[in-house]
């Protein structure tokens, strides 16, 4: 018999701005006080290596197809050394954009090739133990306008928060995309709400899934 809980890995998805870190900050504390050990995490990023990439994948230009390179590069080294060593040891594995990013932002933002994309998820995501996905993700839906409005000002913008409204068009109908392909695995929230109502429906889908009492 298994010593601990099983392992679970939560992803948080939706444009810059919907308010993933608040939300994910607060599901954080309240595993936490709910017995469970958390670990934190974001892409790009999230070990020494990735956060090497995501400098560069936030600050300099390049082709789309370099982008998908370096997000998936960065994201097999975060697998190998971050999630899957505390998925193991029944941790739960809260991370601030993962896979369903790269089809929003590289697919359907730049117009790259979502079969390349396709190939590229099967490959990085393939661990000794089968193939990973998240257990859930939460997809913070909200319109480009709303996410601008509490943007402006709050940090300066980077490479992607730089791109104009129609790009955040494109990533927020790629997302919703994403959704309708794996409904099981999302939980849309509405995140157009107050923060508190926002936070409801995270706990909500939480609870139901007896990870919150
Ligand atoms: N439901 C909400 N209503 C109003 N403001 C919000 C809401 N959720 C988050 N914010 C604010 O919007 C800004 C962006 O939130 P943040 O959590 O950083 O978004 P993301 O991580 O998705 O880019 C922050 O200033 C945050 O306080
Ligand atoms: C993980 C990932 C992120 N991104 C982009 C989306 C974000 O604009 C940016 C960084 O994400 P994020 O950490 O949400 O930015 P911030 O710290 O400013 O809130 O990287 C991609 O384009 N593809 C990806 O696969």
């Amino acid at each position: 018999m298994s010593l601990h809980a099983p392992g679970l890995f939560i992803t948080f998805e939706g444009i810059d701005g919907a308010g993933k870190s608040t939300h994910l900050t607060t599901l954080a504390e309240r595993l936490r006080r709910h017995g469970r050990e958390v670990t934190v995490t974001r892409e790009p990023g999230g070990t020494p290596l990735a956060e090497t990439l995501r400098e560069c994948l936030l600050h300099t230009p390049m082709d789309a197809l370099t982008e998908a390179l370096l997000m998936f590069a960065a994201r097999r080294d975060h697998l190998r050394q971050v999630i899957e060593p505390a998925l193991a040891a029944g941790q739960v594995v809260l991370c601030d954009r993962f896979t369903d990013a790269t089809f929003a932002y590289q697919g359907h933002g730049r117009g790259f090739d979502l079969a390349v994309l396709r190939t590229l998820e099967g490959w990085v995501q393939t661990m000794d133990g089968g193939f990973r996905q998240p257990d859930l993700t939460l997809w913070f839906d909200v319109s480009p306008a709303v996410a601008a409005s509490r943007l402006s000002g709050a940090r300066a913008p980077d490479k992607f928060e730089s791109e104009p409204r129609a790009f955040f068009d494109r990533v927020a109908a790629g997302y919703a995309q994403r959704a309708a392909e794996a409904p099981q695995r999302f939980v849309r929230i509405d995140a157009h709400v107050p923060m508190d109502d926002v936070w409801q429906q995270v706990e909500a889908a939480c609870r139901q899934r007896g990870w919150l009492s």
